[in-house]
């Protein structure tokens, strides 16, 4: 019982790490169907720790065995999202003050993107009007300098003329991807790793790319389909549903928070 009260500050170190484990496991899982499963592992263990702290052998043995079996399981199953995990955790700056409290941003209760997520899918409708092929990415946490040095770059804010321009057929600048971070553009003709998921034969490489990146990455990627004009969201790899522009616009500033 004393050894309960003796609460010291490794014990307070101890219970923040665990915390921000927990959140950086709930970021990652947050809107896919494994934050379910993660509900229900959390659930396991804090009931397996409570019938170890009450001693009662047989049901912590058996759910300590459970647990030890199952994260080899899910290890397995959830292998690209282990991956986009300690990518997220191996491409955090913690040596910049700004993107560490960036990091830090779910303590606040409301947090603002400054991206204008608004003029960016403005654009996109006025490039799917023409037929003009567009592939944008957005960063979020996870580094995409992998990726930035097989183009060109640029630093130039967010506006409907310099996307469009970009975009416009005869432009230098129109191949491949772009990559905006916060509100600006900050590089132009990337070249982005393509899934080699099983797509519908509709889809070439454009869409191919921004599946690989959004699989590999944390990263949200809007295409303009050149042949369709169709305006796609591609979230986690997956294409995301939306009715209309402004479920669209609302859909992308919630993501990037
Ligand atoms: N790995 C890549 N990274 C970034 N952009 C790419 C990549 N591969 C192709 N692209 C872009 O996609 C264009 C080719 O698109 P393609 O027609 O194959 O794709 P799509 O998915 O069918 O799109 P669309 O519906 O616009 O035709 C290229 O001109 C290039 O700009």
């Amino acid at each position: 019982m004393l050894d309960f009260l003796n609460f010291n500050f490794l014990d307070a170190l101890d219970i923040v790490l665990v915390a921000v484990l927990l959140y950086y496991i709930y970021k990652l899982l947050k809107g896919t169907v494994a934050i379910n499963i993660f509900i229900g592992i959390a659930l396991i263990v804090l009931i397996w720790k409570t019938t170890q702290a009450l001693q009662m052998e047989m049901l912590s043995g058996l759910l300590g065995t459970l647990i030890s079996l199952g994260a080899i399981a899910i290890l397995i199953v959830f292998q690209p999202e282990v991956r986009k995990f300690l990518l997220m955790l191996g491409s955090t700056n913690f040596t910049s003050k700004r993107s560490f409290l960036k990091q830090l941003k779910f303590l606040k209760t409301e947090i603002h993107t400054n991206m204008d997520v608004e003029t960016i899918v403005k654009t996109c409708k006025t490039l799917s009007s023409t037929r003009t092929g567009a592939l944008i990415v957005l960063e979020r946490t996870n580094n995409l300098d992998f990726v930035k040095s097989s183009g060109d770059k640029m630093n130039a804010e967010v506006n409907q003329p310099i996307l469009e321009s970009i975009f416009y057929k005869n432009s230098p600048l129109h191949d491949g991807a772009i990559i905006i971070k916060e509100n600006n553009i900050i590089a132009t003709r990337i070249i982005l790793p393509l899934s080699n998921k099983d797509l519908p034969s509709r889809f070439g490489l454009r869409h191919r790319a921004a599946i690989g990146v959004t699989e590999k990455t944390d990263a949200l990627c809007l295409i303009v389909s050149e042949e369709t004009g169709k305006l796609s969201y591609i979230k986690d790899g997956e294409f995301v549903l939306y009715k209309n522009d402004t479920e669209l616009i609302e859909t992308i500033r919630y993501d990037l928070n």
